[in-house]
């Protein structure tokens, strides 16, 4: 039986992370969420984990509450997640969504736990930090983000010094067909729906601007050690492949599988096994066809930074990170307009790059965090003097 704690429990990877657990194989040590208490709670008892955690302080009572008469125990705050990732476990999986999810992985990491990780976040903001905990204290970090769980299983029993290039797809999200002038006016609403995948909303509106795809690429960078011009994206409408991996020798590997986020969690749960999972199967005929282009950087000018930060390297994937967070925050609350987000943060990368020693090869948590509120803050006059700016 592996003991698993699951971080982000409530949201759409740590239900689908749930459905696996719930078919026998694993024992739950914690689990945490936030402001779903009433799910948490279920979850918990469902589940007999001896803990439970909102990452809300001002929520404790009410899942106290929720809780009482049983034997889960409860926490609450963001150190008491991070608290919660460090307890002994034989893997943890993070499903924390935005730069919170940082702390507790490097949690898990210190404390020698295998890390599956959906969180790219944490490897954005801080990815030589986070690959030196897993290495200094014996813990391994398991890919679950699809495309990078698809190289990963490309590269079983390869050499990475035999790689020529990675190829991340990307499904184009919700504006894909769009005429161009119209994706300016783009709601929220209509942001929020993928052609595919079936995730939580700031990922999914993510992928409409590709700052997923541009989070991807600076993932596949810190995880794998690729350098910039070893990774290409290209849009490929049906999510069929998820990745492919180009070797020296002209051979290509790629990884196929029907658009369920269950594929790459379950691997990342049994390994270094391969189990059975509840998956539909690809029906390769049925499908007829496998597209592939390259993405319009007048479509999606958010991709394009994923280069510009991986040149600057230092802090500026903790800037990139929190800026896009903030300007999404902005898009979310309708104070900037859906193509405003990638300007925002080309802006704050911009100031931040002039402004601070971005390139320190001293990564701390401390500048990191540091980097994450400087960042926010300039997102959010940058959006002030927008809005001044239109009226
Ligand atoms: N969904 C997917 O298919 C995929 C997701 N990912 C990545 O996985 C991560 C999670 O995505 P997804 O499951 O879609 O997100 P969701 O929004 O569905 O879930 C997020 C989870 O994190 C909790 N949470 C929210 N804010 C905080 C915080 N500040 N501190 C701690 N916990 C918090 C939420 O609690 P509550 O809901 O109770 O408030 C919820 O449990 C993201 O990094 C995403 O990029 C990667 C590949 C695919
Ligand atoms: C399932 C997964 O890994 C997501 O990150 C997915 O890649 C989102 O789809 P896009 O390809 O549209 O970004
Ligand atoms: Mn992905």
């Amino acid at each position: 039986m592996k003991r698993v704690t699951l971080l982000g429990s409530t949201g759409s990877i740590g239900e689908s992370a749930l459905d696996l657990i719930g078919r026998g194989g694993f024992r739950v040590e914690a689990v945490t969420g936030g402001r779903n208490l009433a799910r948490l709670a279920e979850q918990a008892v469902e589940t007999g984990a001896a803990l439970a955690v909102t990452c809300f302080s001002e929520c404790y009572e009410e899942l106290a509450a929720r809780l009482e008469g049983t034997d889960v125990e409860v926490a609450a705050g963001p150190d008491a997640v991070a608290q919660a990732a460090g307890r002994p476990a034989d893997l943890v999986l993070n499903g924390i969504v935005g730069a919170a999810g940082l702390q507790p992985s490097l949690a898990a990491l210190t404390a020698g736990s295998t890390l599956a990780l959906a969180n790219k976040e944490s490897l954005v903001c801080a990815g030589p930090l986070v690959m030196a905990t897993a290495a200094r204290h014996g813990g391994r970090v398991l890919p679950v983000d699809s495309e990078h769980s698809a190289v990963f299983q490309a590269l079983v029993g390869e050499d990475i010094g035999a790689v020529e290039r990675v190829v991340i797809t990307a499904s184009g999200g919700a504006f894909r067909d769009w005429p161009l002038e119209e994706i300016a006016r783009a709601t929220p609403e209509q942001a929020a729906t993928h052609p595919n995948w079936d995730m939580g909303q700031r990922i999914t509106i993510d992928s409409a601007s590709m700052f997923n795809k541009a989070l991807e690429v600076i993932e596949a960078h810190e995880f794998f050690g690729l350098a910039p011009e070893q990774i290409e994206v290209l849009v490929h409408p049906q999510s069929a492949v998820h990745a492919l991996v180009g070797f020296v020798d002209g051979a290509m590997m790629a990884h196929l599988g029907a658009p369920d986020m269950r594929h790459a969690i379950g691997y990342a749960l049994n390994w270094p096994e391969r189990a059975a999972l509840p998956v539909d199967r690809l029906d390769l005929a049925a499908l007829g066809r496998l597209d592939f282009a390259t993405p319009d950087p007048a479509r999606y000018p958010a991709l394009g930074l994923a280069w510009e930060v991986m040149r600057a390297g230092g802090l500026m994937g903790a800037v990139f990170n929190a800026a896009k967070e903030a300007a999404l925050d902005g898009f979310l609350d309708r104070r900037i307009g859906f193509a405003d987000m990638a300007r925002i943060v080309e802006r704050v990368m911009g100031r931040m790059a002039s402004q601070t020693g971005l390139n320190n090869d001293m990564m701390s948590l401390d500048n990191v965090l540091q980097a994450d509120q400087m960042a926010r803050q300039l997102a959010r006059e940058a959006m002030a003097e927008a809005k001044e700016a239109t009226g």
